[in-house]
């Protein structure tokens, strides 16, 4: 397992700093950076005795593997991954489950988007197998915002199986999938339920579609076949927020 990893970012870093400080190790900030967004982060940092060094542009794209760290990045103690023991914890303690499948989701902006979308629509938990998916990488954290650090992300050997165990819990699984015939509109999204949704490419695999205990559209009007992923599952989500407040 890993045991160190890099986030950056002003929002992955508040996040971090906010709900787990203990796990930043150190951080850097961009050298003449000094703007009132950092400020609250380096004083929570200083605050756990965290050593922050201020460095160059050219480092911190070479650190973050990106150009897109807004000025600050930082190393922290990598979380734990989450498995299906982990799930089943969570399902005992949880009355109405609302989850989120993601079957092979391998865009790291696509994954940080629909955590990003999963914590505003208040998603209990977010299911992935753990091959074939990209997994929490600095880009993931980065484009949720912050969700990355409090969204339960499960990475699971067999999905399948996962998604058997979930019904005999009692959660019904709603597959989105363009071809569908029924209307996500129409769908019940009440109960203890998990929302599954398909990789990029592919969509949804066989089996997968095949564990599902019913699938639904979202209906479209223009010309393009199907809806990006991150953007299905918001509004797939949101539906379900609708119906459940109301
Ligand atoms: C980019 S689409 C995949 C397109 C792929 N060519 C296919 O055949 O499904 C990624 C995922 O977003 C969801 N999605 C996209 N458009 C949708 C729609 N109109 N209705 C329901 N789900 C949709 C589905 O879960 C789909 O698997």
């Amino acid at each position: 397992m890993k045991k160190q990893d890099i986030t950056f970012g002003i929002h992955a870093l508040e996040a971090v700093l906010n709900h787990s400080p203990e796990r930043v190790i150190e951080m850097w900030v961009l050298q003449g950076r000094d703007d009132q967004r950092l400020t609250p982060l380096l004083e929570i940092a200083a605050q756990y005795g965290v050593s922050i060094q201020k460095t160059s542009r050219k480092a911190l794209d070479e650190k973050a593997g990106s150009t897109q760290h807004q000025g600050v990045l930082a190393r922290v103690k990598a979380v734990k991954q989450l498995n299906d023991n982990d799930l089943l914890a969570l399902l005992e303690k949880t009355e109405m489950p609302f989850l989120l499948i993601l079957d092979g989701v391998t865009d790291p902006h696509n994954l940080g988007a629909c955590l990003r979308n999963a914590d505003a629509a208040g998603v209990h938990g977010v299911i992935v197998p753990r091959d074939n998916s990209v997994g929490l990488t600095p880009v993931v954290s980065k484009v949720a915002c912050g969700a990355a650090e409090v969204v339960p992300l499960f990475q699971v050997t067999n999905l399948a199986r996962t998604m058997k165990a979930l019904q005999e819990k009692g959660v019904w699984i709603i597959g989105a999938a363009g071809e569908a015939e029924h209307d996500l509109y129409k769908a019940d999204l009440k109960g203890p339920i998990a929302i599954a949704m398909g990789a990029e490419d592919k969509g949804l695999r066989r089996l997968t579609r095949e564990s599902c205990d019913s699938l639904a559209s979202i209906p479209m009007s223009g010309s393009v076949s199907s809806l990006n992923v991150s953007v299905a599952t918001g509004i797939c989500l949101f539906e379900a927020v609708r119906q459940r407040i109301s």
